[in-house]
């Protein structure tokens, strides 16, 4: 890490998890960015460990904070894939530090939202629950699918997600969902199927239907499918390996730095 040149600073939160790590490395390998903070949960077993030696490598001067807005005073940037509660209070401390936000944080509902939305008056906020490339592009697709069809077509979303992820449908499953009432002039809110379960009765003409599956190490898989009598369109994006949201999450880092105050998505930072 180098304190001497003048790429933009960036601090990690949730720096042990499974995308703060593997933002970390791709940090550490970049030269147009330098890791200048790390932050976990207060209590976690890295806070006071140098982050490269927690990771179980070499030293690589940062050590682990729970102190979030000291490290973000020090930074350009925040990338925080965490939790919502957290993600709701590091935004206001955020905005505090001038630093972009990038959040890449999923479950966040109407309440959380709103704070963010209020963080994002003084500061450049960057939210998606998918930052990948590929999965941007299909929302685009997505859209104009449902708009060259009509509700004879169901549209139902199924999205499948390693053991340990806690929230359904998934960020991508919701920005999918979004993409297609959008297409078919509706809003989700009111058009929302998610959790069948028992003697559900038949399917609401114009409904737009989620099921999730979870299970081992699966990093992220989602269909969108058009269905109609006698013919079916599947729409289908499978991420292997995370690296693809941590590029997205650094990409919009960097964007951000040359943005006015506000809330923008990855469909911004790729230009899509
Ligand atoms: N937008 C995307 O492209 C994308 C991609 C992958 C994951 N995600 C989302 O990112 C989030 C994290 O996913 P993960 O698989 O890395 O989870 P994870 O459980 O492996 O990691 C979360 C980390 O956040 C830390 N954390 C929780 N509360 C904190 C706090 N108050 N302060 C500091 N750190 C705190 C935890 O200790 C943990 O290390 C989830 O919401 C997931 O859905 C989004
Ligand atoms: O592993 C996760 O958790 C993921 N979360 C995002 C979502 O909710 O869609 C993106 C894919 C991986």
């Amino acid at each position: 890490m180098s304190d001497t040149n003048d790429t933009p600073g960036i601090v990690v939160t949730g720096t042990s998890g499974r995308m703060g790590q593997m933002l970390v490395r791709l940090i550490l390998a970049s030269d147009r960015a330098r890791l200048v903070g790390a932050v976990e949960r207060p209590g976690h077993a890295w806070i006071g460990r140098d982050l490269g030696e927690a990771m179980g490598g070499a030293p690589v001067g940062v050590t682990v904070t729970d102190d979030a807005l000291a490290a973000f005073a020090r930074a350009q940037a925040v990338i925080d894939f965490t939790a919502p509660a957290a993600t709701v209070e590091f935004a206001a401390l955020a905005a505090q530090a001038r630093a972009v936000h990038v959040i890449g944080t999923t479950g966040l509902e109407a309440e959380h939202l709103a704070k963010i939305k209020a963080a994002s008056r003084h500061a450049v906020i960057v939210r998606a629950g998918n930052m990948s490339l590929g999965v941007n592009l299909l929302t685009r697709i997505t859209r104009q699918v449902a708009q060259a069809l009509d509700a004879d077509w169901d549209i139902e979303i199924v999205e499948a997600h390693h053991r340990m992820k806690v929230d359904a449908p998934s960020g991508t499953a919701l920005m999918l969902g979004e993409a297609a009432a959008e297409g078919r002039g509706i809003a989700l809110a009111d058009h929302r199927d998610s959790g069948r379960d028992g003697i559900t009765g038949a399917r609401e003409r114009g409904d737009i239907g989620f099921s999730a599956i979870r299970g081992g190490d699966v990093v992220g898989e989602h269909d969108v499918i058009f269905a109609a009598d006698g013919e079916r369109i599947v729409l289908r994006h499978i991420a292997t390996d995370r690296a693809i949201f941590a590029r997205g999450a650094l990409r919009a880092a960097l964007w951000g730095q040359d943005q006015k105050p506000g809330e923008y998505d990855m469909i911004d930072v790729l230009g899509l």
